[in-house]
């Protein structure tokens, strides 16, 4: 359905912010992950046609979208990551407003979102009186209206409070069922329930994507639980990517080692959360992780 091939783009002419990236997307929920300036949001900028790659293109189903960015955009949801709403407009209002812009004629189209995304009940409030969450899926509704093909959002669980996060991420998931949703995190923990794949950008390169399952596969072996006295512990590990230290009352300390071998006598190998499969790929083996990028 999507297809990057060699996307770069370079604002200075000599860095590159994303650095050839090769992807193919379909429908699920394709989670970004990168550490903050890794790129994410300049790869979703010119996945939205709003910021032209230096090199290389986004094909939406064959056809080049920086060519023809007119058909990307018919297709399209994006909510930014500094998406704000208008103070004195009311929820309903506010969709009634981008209905017109985006020119969405079905008015059954905004009753059947606001009860999507769960703001029905708070369909005639001034969004600005709107919590973070209540914001943020009033967003998705607004990149809905024109139901959309691909949604793409832009870090969007920044700022929410835990219950606010799950719901978000419910609808996303539900959403990822039908359609291509692209979301841009640096906390793993966001799209660990809801993502179908994972891309990992490392300073504008994909440095890995695959599904959850294959991440974790991937990292068998190489986390490590056990238990240390407290000065053995501490001579160690600074050779060490300590993923989890807690000290025990009896002055032991209880921890989890990312490495290619058992770091101490005793330590057994453990399953991986996500979080910490992506951290020991990154410093367990030898020259980072290294895996194919089809989508
Ligand atoms: N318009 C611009 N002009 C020059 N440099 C830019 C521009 N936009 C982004 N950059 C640079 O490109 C790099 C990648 O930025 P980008 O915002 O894409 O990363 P990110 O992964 O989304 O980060 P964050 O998680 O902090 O939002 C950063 O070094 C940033 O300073």
């Amino acid at each position: 359905m999507l297809q990057l091939q060699d996307l770069s783009k370079s604002f200075d002419g000599k860095t590159a912010v994303v650095d050839a990236v090769n992807l193919e997307l379909r429908a699920g929920v394709l989670g970004l992950i990168g550490h903050n300036g890794a790129g994410k949001t300049t790869l979703m900028q010119m996945i939205a046609t709003l910021c032209k790659p230096s090199r290389g293109r986004i094909l939406l189903e064959g056809e080049d979208i920086v060519a023809r960015p007119e058909r990307m955009r018919r297709r399209l949801g994006y909510l930014p990551q500094d998406f704000g709403v208008y103070a004195n407009l009311t929820a309903l209002e506010f969709l009634q407003y981008f209905a017109a812009l985006k020119g969405v004629r079905d008015a059954g189209r905004i009753r059947r979102l606001l009860e999507q995304v769960n703001l029905h009940e708070h369909a005639n409030r001034q969004a600005a009186s709107f919590s973070g969450g209540m914001r943020q899926r009033l967003g998705i509704a607004q990149a809905l209206l024109n139901e959309p093909d691909v949604l793409v959002v832009d870090e969007p669980t920044a700022g929410l409070d835990p219950e606010e996060r799950l719901r978000f991420r419910q609808l996303l998931s539900e959403i990822g069922f039908s359609k291509l949703v692209i979301v841009s995190t640096h906390i793993v923990s966001d799209v660990e329930n809801m993502a179908t794949r994972l891309a990992i950008l490392n300073r504008g390169r994909l440095s890995l994507c695959v599904s959850p399952a294959e991440l974790l596969q991937q990292a068998r072996g190489l986390v490590w639980a056990g238990e240390l006295d407290e000065g053995e512990y501490e001579a160690r590990r600074p050779h060490w990517q300590v993923l989890q230290a807690q000290r025990q009352a009896c002055g032991s300390v209880r921890l989890r080692v990312a490495q290619a071998e058992a770091p101490f006598r005793g330590a057994q190998p453990s399953l991986p959360s996500l979080e910490e499969a992506l951290m020991a790929l990154r410093y367990a083996l030898p020259h980072g992780a290294t895996a194919g990028a089809a989508a």
